[in-house]
């Protein structure tokens, strides 16, 4: 049994515990106890900005209660009222006596300086909700028309970089509907890749092989989870060794 008392004259707190009384003093914010302090922003000053990202020196407080720098990208595109920059497609073709598959792209990235192989994927316009931008552009990177079936919060991309975030929408696309039979995509240089769910890490592994490639991280680690998923649904814990 425990009882905690907090002296308010002294600052100190008292923990009673199996008939014993620890006292633990204030903390102070010198030597080495420091106080915890929420850590926030001071200023944000652009340092260089283009058409699509800037780069920012953030100034903010520390937990500890020192103030330090970062360095920020942000993108200039973000529309005013939403929290997220784009979104991203999980869209899963599903077709008659075909296996499903998962509709990805492979494109040039010109930071990357190779192709990358990801989801579907951009930014969100102005005045768009996330469901209806990832419709969009599925719809223009894939030719494919989709139906949402799930939507995860927003979600940050690379926090120690930058405060670029997304909204992952799961897509289902009926492939038997005669929109679907031959999709036309509206952009040249995005190469359209299916590949069956219940492969899809073998796949995916099979063509960094062959070439160039790099594959996005939320790509790979829905592969580890769709072979988790697949193959050890129910070990039993006695079982493993
Ligand atoms: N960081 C960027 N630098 C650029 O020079 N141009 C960029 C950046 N991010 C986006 N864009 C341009 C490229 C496209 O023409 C449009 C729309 O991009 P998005 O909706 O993200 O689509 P994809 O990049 O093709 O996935 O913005």
């Amino acid at each position: 049994m425990q009882n905690f008392y907090f002296d308010t004259s002294s600052q100190s707190l008292t923990v009673h515990t199996n008939g014993w009384d620890f006292t633990y003093p204030k903390m102070s914010n010198s030597g080495d106890h420091k106080a915890t302090t929420t850590p926030h922003i001071v200023k944000e000053e652009i340092l260089a900005a283009g058409k699509w990202v800037k780069l920012e020196k953030t100034t903010y407080v520390d937990p500890a209660g020192n103030t330090r720098i970062w360095e920020s990208v942000k993108r200039t595109t973000r529309q005013r009222d939403t929290e997220a920059d784009g979104v991203g497609i999980i869209a899963l073709l599903k077709r008659t006596l075909h296996k499903d598959c998962v509709v990805m792209v492979k494109q040039f990235r010109p930071p990357l300086g190779c192709c990358s192989l990801e989801f579907p994927a951009g930014l969100i316009d102005e005045g768009e909700n996330a469901e209806a931008a990832a419709l969009r552009e599925l719809k223009e990177e894939t030719g494919y028309k989709g139906e949402v079936v799930g939507i995860t919060p927003v979600t940050c991309l690379d926090p120690g970089l930058s405060n670029c975030t997304t909204q992952m929408v799961m897509v289902n696309i009926n492939g038997d509907d005669m929109e679907n039979i031959n999709p036309t995509q509206q952009l040249e240089f995005v190469e359209v890749i299916l590949l069956p769910l219940d492969e899809f890490q073998l796949k995916i592994d099979e063509l960094l092989r062959k070439e160039k490639t790099v594959v996005d991280a939320k790509v790979y680690i829905f592969a580890m989870g769709m072979v988790q998923a697949f193959f050890k649904p129910r070990e039993l814990p006695v079982l493993k060794q």
